[in-house]
């Protein structure tokens, strides 16, 4: 049996560009266990991926903030918090980036998300002023609740589906998946990861995106027939 797998979205199934690779199309559905999308986007993001790929909806959102197994779904994080956070920051001068549709945001549940090209500064300091953290994922500034981590969602969902989450093989490329990849039994960083996905990771691949990412899936493939 090929193991369940739990794999980040953005800078691991996509490319350079942030545009999902097609070839998870061919891999994802014929996977003959558990996949499980793990990301930082608002949760409609990995749910419509999941519709579209034919998987069954098993996700975790919001770095950890909302978590979907088995048609149960559990939030964690203060939203108003950081909504709080972001008006203040926004009251100082500050700018999240997003257009008056703002779908970063309109249906994230529990934090908020700012542009790279925002103040990180002080982002940062009105952040701590709620009791908040900041994370840059390389796609996004994050205002979120301390301790909110996509490796305690695949705690939950493990609890959920009944699998303990040694048996679960992670990859991933940025800050946000450091949890995920203390958690899982055998953890991958991309090439194109950042350096805390780099140390935090059992092995970093030499190659980047989702050429990385089917390279560990061909030698999980391999690994099975042998
Ligand atoms: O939303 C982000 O900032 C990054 O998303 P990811 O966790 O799928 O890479
Ligand atoms: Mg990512």
């Amino acid at each position: 049996m090929v193991p369940p797998l739990v794999l980040d979205i953005d800078g691991t199934l996509t490319d350079a560009e942030g545009h999902l690779d097609p070839r998870a199309f061919e891999v994802l559905p014929t996977w003959d266990a558990p996949v499980i999308l793990a990301t930082g986007k608002a949760f409609p993001y990995p749910v419509s991926l999941c519709h579209y790929l034919g998987l069954p909806q098993t996700v975790i959102a919001e770095n950890g903030g909302v978590v979907l197994a088995d048609g149960e779904v559990t939030f964690t994080g203060d939203r108003e918090a950081a909504q709080a956070a972001a008006d203040e920051f926004v009251a100082r001068g500050g700018d999240l980036g997003w257009d008056a549709a703002d779908t970063a945001n309109r249906w994230r549940e529990t934090e908020i998300i700012a542009r790279l090209d925002a103040d990180e500064a002080l982002l940062r300091e009105v952040a701590d002023e709620f009791d908040l953290e900041v994370i840059d994922t390389g796609f996004a500034y994050h205002i979120k609740t301390p301790g909110v981590e996509k490796g305690v969602g695949l705690e939950r969902v493990c609890e959920t589906m009944d699998y303990d989450p040694e048996e679960f093989v992670a990859v991933g490329d940025s800050v946000n998946d450091a949890s995920t990849f203390g958690v899982a039994g055998r953890s991958f960083a991309v090439a194109n990861a950042d350096d805390v996905a780099k140390g935090a990771a059992d092995t970093v691949l030499e190659q980047s995106y989702m050429d990385g990412t089917l390279s560990v899936l061909e030698s999980l493939r391999e690994e099975d027939v042998a």
